[in-house]
């Protein structure tokens, strides 16, 4: 590996980000209450990990205002956007402050204590079973304890910089 490296030169920020601004992506916000507050912020880099047990993975980055909040309350609920969400994921993907962000919707709360978005495509009420730290980011490692919503409706999606929809796929 050590002659790829040398081979292909250092892959820079800009190229990466590049690169990954073409993968197509769901966009979430990210929840969590407990002793350490309420906190949310939007996430695209979420995916799932296995289904036994039930286990997804959201990166946070780990200099953000709400990283610390997640790993102090030990859970938190993935909410999935639908297309009426794209200002919601702005408020919670900016610099706004965090009564803001939740102001903007209607929230029930979730056995975790992290607040579910009414309408969210599919909320996962998740415990945080492990965190690995890799550069700039925290992996929180997700055990799914409790599933609402995922009935088919059109996605919100993150690709070449900007939002997009797609269409519910019914049926084969
Ligand atoms: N994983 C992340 O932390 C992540 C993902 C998407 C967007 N963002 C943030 O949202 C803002 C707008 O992003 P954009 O997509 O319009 O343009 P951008 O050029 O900042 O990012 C392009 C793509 O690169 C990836 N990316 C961006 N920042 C990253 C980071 N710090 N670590 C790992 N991957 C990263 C994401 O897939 C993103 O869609 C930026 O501030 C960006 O940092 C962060
Ligand atoms: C579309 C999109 C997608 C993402 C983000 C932004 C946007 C607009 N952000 C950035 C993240 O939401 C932002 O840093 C938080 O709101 C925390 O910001 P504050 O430090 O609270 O201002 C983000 N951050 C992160 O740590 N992991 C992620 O997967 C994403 N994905």
């Amino acid at each position: 590996m050590t002659q790829c490296a040398e081979a292909y030169g250092a892959v820079t920020k800009d190229q990466y980000r590049d690169a990954m601004a073409t993968v197509a992506a769901a966009v979430n916000v990210v929840t969590t209450d407990g002793p350490a507050g309420r906190a949310g912020f939007t996430a695209t880099a979420v995916c799932s990990v296995t289904d036994s047990p039930p286990t997804l993975l959201v990166c946070v980055k780990r200099d953000s205002s709400v990283g610390e909040a997640f790993r102090a309350n030990g859970g938190l609920c993935v909410n999935t956007l639908a297309p009426e969400h794209t200002a919601l994921s702005n408020m919670f993907g900016g610099k706004t402050p965090s009564e803001e962000r939740f102001a903007a919707a209607n929230w029930t709360t979730a056995c975790t204590g992290a607040p579910v978005l009414e309408g969210a495509l599919a909320s996962f009420d998740c415990r945080i079973s492990s965190v690995v730290d890799v550069g700039t980011h925290a992996v929180l490692f997700c055990e799914v304890l409790h599933i609402g919503g995922g009935a088919p409706r059109d996605a919100l999606i993150y690709v070449g910089r900007r939002y997009d929809s797609l269409p519910a796929c019914v049926g084969t």
